[in-house]
Formats: C-alpha cells, sequence, structure tokens
C-alpha cells in the first residue's frame, strides 16, 4: 500500500469509529462488477476496504461479476459475445469457459487480494456447499414496433431458486470472508450462468442482509440534470423508470434492488466502484457515497 493511501485508510478508520457499531455482526454483501475491476491500485483498496469490514466485526460477503472479461476469454477462444435483454446468451461451451472464467481465475484474483491484506478469504460459486440452485432463466422481451411479446431462449443462463445459507451462516462465524462467483447448479445436473447482480440480489435477500453495495461504473442513480440522488424510496425508483430517467443497465440493476429489499434486504447502495475506497466511504461515513434505495 503506498503512502499515500495508508494515510486515506487511517484517515477514514478514525471517522469511522461511530460507525463500526452501527453495523457490527451485521451482513454487507457487495457486488464487485467486472467494470470495477481491472485497475490494481483499485483493486487493492477494495480488498483493504473488505478486510477493514471484517476487522470491525461486519459479516463481508463478496459477490463478483466479470462479464468484460468473459467477453475477453471467448474473443481469445474465437466465440463471439450475444446479449439479450442484457443477458449473455449462453450455450454449452459458453457456459464452460464462464464457469472457468468465474469461479476460476477471477474468483481466485479477488480471494488472493484480500488475502494479502492478511485477512482470510475463500472463494465459492453456487455449487460449494450446495449454497445456490438454479433453473433455465424465464425470460421475455417485448417488441417495441409490434409490442408483441416474445420468450426468449438464452440457453444455460439461470435464475437464482433456492439459497441455502448453511454454508454462509458457518463461515460467519469463522474468520473466512466468502468471495462467490455467479454459477449455480440446477436440480437437472446442468451448469447455470447467473447475472450477478440478481445472484448478488438473491444472496442478500437469503440472509436479510443490512446493505447489499453494488459497485458500478456511475456515482449512482443520477437525475435528468445528471446529478447523483442519495436517497431513493422502491416508489420513487419505479417512478423514475417509467418516465426514462432509468434506462439501460441501470433498469435491471435498480429492479434487482427493489427485489432485495421485498426480500428484507434492509438497504441497497449503488455506487461508483472506480472511486478508491468507495465501500468504506459508503458504510463509515454519515453522508455515504452513493444513491440508497429503501422501502
Ligand atoms: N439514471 C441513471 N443513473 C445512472 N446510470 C444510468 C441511468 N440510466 C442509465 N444508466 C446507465 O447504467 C449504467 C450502469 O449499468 P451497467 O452498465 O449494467 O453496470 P455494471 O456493468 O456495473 O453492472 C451506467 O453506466 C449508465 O450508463
Ligand atoms: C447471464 C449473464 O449475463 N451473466 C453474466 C455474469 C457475469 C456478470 O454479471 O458480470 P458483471 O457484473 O461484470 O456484468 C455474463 O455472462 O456476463
Amino acid at each position: 500500500m503506498s503512502a499515500s493511501e495508508s494515510e486515506i485508510q487511517a484517515r477514514l478508520l478514525a471517522q469511522a469509529l461511530p460507525y463500526m457499531q452501527r453495523y457490527e455482526n451485521k451482513t454487507i454483501v457487495v457486488k464487485y462488477g467486472g467494470h470495477a475491476m481491472g485497475n490494481p491500485e483499485l483493486g487493492r483498496a477494495f480488498a483493504s476496504d473488505v478486510a477493514l469490514l471484517k476487522q470491525s466485526g461486519v459479516n463481508p460477503i463478496v459477490v463478483h461479476g466479470g462479464g468484460p472479461q468473459i467477453g475477453a476469454m471467448l474473443n481469445k477462444m474465437g466465440i463471439e459475445s450475444k446479449f439479450e435483454g442484457g443477458l449473455r446468451v449462453t450455450d454449452q461451451k459458453t457456459v464452460e469457459i464462464v464457469e472457468m472464467v468465474l469461479a476460476g481465475s477471477i474468483n481466485k484474483e479477488i480471494v488472493a487480494l484480500i488475502n494479502q491484506t492478511g485477512e482470510w478469504a475463500i472463494g465459492l460459486c453456487g455449487k460449494d456447499g450446495n449454497m445456490v440452485f438454479a433453473e433455465k432463466a424465464k425470460k421475455t422481451i417485448r417488441d417495441p414496433d409490434s409490442n408483441i411479446e416474445r420468450v426468449l431462449d438464452l440457453g444455460f443462463v439461470g435464475d437464482v431458486v433456492e439459497v441455502d445459507r448453511t454454508l454462509l451462516d458457518l463461515l460467519a462465524r469463522s474468520e473466512m470472508i466468502p468471495v462467490i462467483a455467479p454459477v449455480a447448479p440446477g436440480r437437472d445436473g446442468h451448469t447455470y450462468n447467473i447475472n450477478a447482480d440478481t445472484f448478488a440480489g438473491a444472496i442478500a435477500g437469503a440472509l436479510n442482509a443490512t446493505r447489499l453495495l453494488f459497485l458500478t461504473d456511475v456515482p449512482g442513480v443520477l437525475n435528468r440534470n445528471g446529478e447523483l440522488i442519495k436517497e431513493l424510496s422502491v416508489a420513487e425508483a419505479r417512478g423514475l423508470i417509467a418516465d426514462g430517467t432509468i434506462s439501460g443497465g441501470m433498469i435491471p440493476k435498480v429492479e434487482t434492488c427493489i427485489d432485495a429489499i421485498k426480500a428484507g434486504v434492509q438497504g441497497v447502495v449503488i455506487l461508483n466502484g472506480k472511486t478508491a475506497h468507495a465501500v468504506l466511504l459508503e458504510i463509515f461515513t454519515e453522508r455515504g457515497a452513493g444513491t440508497l434505495i429503501v422501502p
């Protein structure tokens, strides 16, 4: 860690003390997206934030993505990436590469970064400890011209249908920080590729997490003038989707936030993963860093 980085962390820590008690023994799920990865300094800052949460008595759980990294590997293998409704069309060959990249290289890279802080991380996917079961995703899309709804066949893309918290409860009582890749088996024996936002929402919901943080590439939900909205109720968030203020990739993200809140998560925050120490700024300061979505 560079001198300036450790100075920043020490300053944050001093300010953080009053907030530490608020989150003691509470579960915080952090979704670390593929776009937020890639910069080594930001990666180390992220790992040290997660480590500091654990040292403060919080129960942090990392769920990661890796969409751009899967795309790069598919490209190397001469396979074109195809998306429908924001989800990767996943045939048998693709799901094998998705599992290799997500549960393999990316998962172990994050585990190694956290381990380098002196904390203990353990890399998992939905298959480990029968943690998550999926089934073939049932998605429909409405053609904007004809207004006809059609069923999408995305191959081995899954929806989460079961989360068993046994292993995660065990780890919460241990020194281990779980780092989970969004790959899960079906009861049909297939392996499914699950959108990382959806997967993180399902984990946070099953654990009644106190906070679910989405690290993305914008400061949070922005209004029509491009200004950050600090807090949104579920009803207000729905209104912003309906009037088109929230569009593109932010729609499924906010919908996942709404589902997670309905499932029992107390607050969901969308924040900028490209800001160093975004996690600590959000959890351990009064102002927070992104958009908090509350019931
Ligand atoms: N109202 C809005 N506020 C913020 N971002 C928005 C909004 N509407 C659309 N977006 C878009 O959503 C993107 C984030 O979604 P996405 O690219 O799917 O994130 P990730 O890859 O991190 O999961 C932003 O980069 C932005 O282009
Ligand atoms: C079904 C589906 O689309 N799965 C995603 C899983 C990774 C992911 O969601 O990564 P980010 O969070 O970095 O976007 C994919 O294959 O890209």
